[in-house]
């Protein structure tokens, strides 16, 4: 046992008591029974909007359907930023193991083995990533600039309400996602950088 516990290991335990109150409290769509749980189909409904496969299966759609290389470009770096977003959240998730919330119930749609961990949330990195990438390559007005941080804000609360996640979780993927986006700007993938991709694409 630790009998000289240092300032950071103290500070590090009383965020982490802190984090499990408050994702206990908030947790008030995690079972049919909760206080807010006539809420939860609507939550469950977010849940899928964040999801990967939707995210993947519509990002491949619409790059066969694209006839504009702008587009393919924008859409080709969507779909990096997808699968980049995935790999890092399985290595943290692997390598953390934390264990979701004693109060979640693990009806998700569709996980994979790694998902049975908590940190990050993959729906946070993705709702950040996918918001950041959105408002900076398409032109929205204003009302829909603002939708898309809404609907990245309430996925990312919606994982807490439903006991998916700590409050940390959704937190750290937020700050994940948001980083994420700069990698993706930085190895941004064009016809110049990388024409294999475009010209494969192309032959289909
Ligand atoms: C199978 C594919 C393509 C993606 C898995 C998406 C998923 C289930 C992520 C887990 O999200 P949370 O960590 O927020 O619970």
């Amino acid at each position: 046992m630790d009998l000289n516990p240092s300032f950071l290991g103290i500070a590090l335990r009383s965020l982490l008591a802190i984090d499990l109150w408050l994702s206990k409290k908030l947790g008030v769509c995690a079972g049919e029974s909760s206080s807010w749980g006539s809420v939860r189909p609507l939550m469950k409904l977010l849940e899928i909007s964040g999801h990967g496969i939707p995210w993947l299966l519509g990002t491949l759609y619409c790059l066969s359907r694209s006839d504009s290389w702008a587009g393919r470009e924008v859409l080709m770096n969507l779909l990096f930023s997808l699968l980049l977003d995935l790999l890092l959240v399985a290595l943290i998730k692997g390598l953390v193991r934390r264990r979701r919330p004693a109060h979640n119930q693990m009806d998700m749609f569709f996980t994979l083995s790694v998902d049975k961990y908590s940190f990050p949330s993959g729906h946070a990195t993705r709702a950040a990533l996918v918001s950041r990438f959105i408002l900076n390559h398409l032109v929205l007005a204003i009302p829909l600039r603002v939708l898309v941080v809404l609907w990245a804000f309430i996925l990312g609360l919606s994982r807490v309400m439903l006991g998916r996640h700590n409050v940390t979780d959704v937190a750290f993927g937020f700050f994940l996602g948001y980083m994420q986006y700069s990698i993706v700007d930085y190895c941004w993938l064009s016809p110049h950088n990388a024409p294999v991709l475009f010209v494969l694409w192309n032959q289909q």
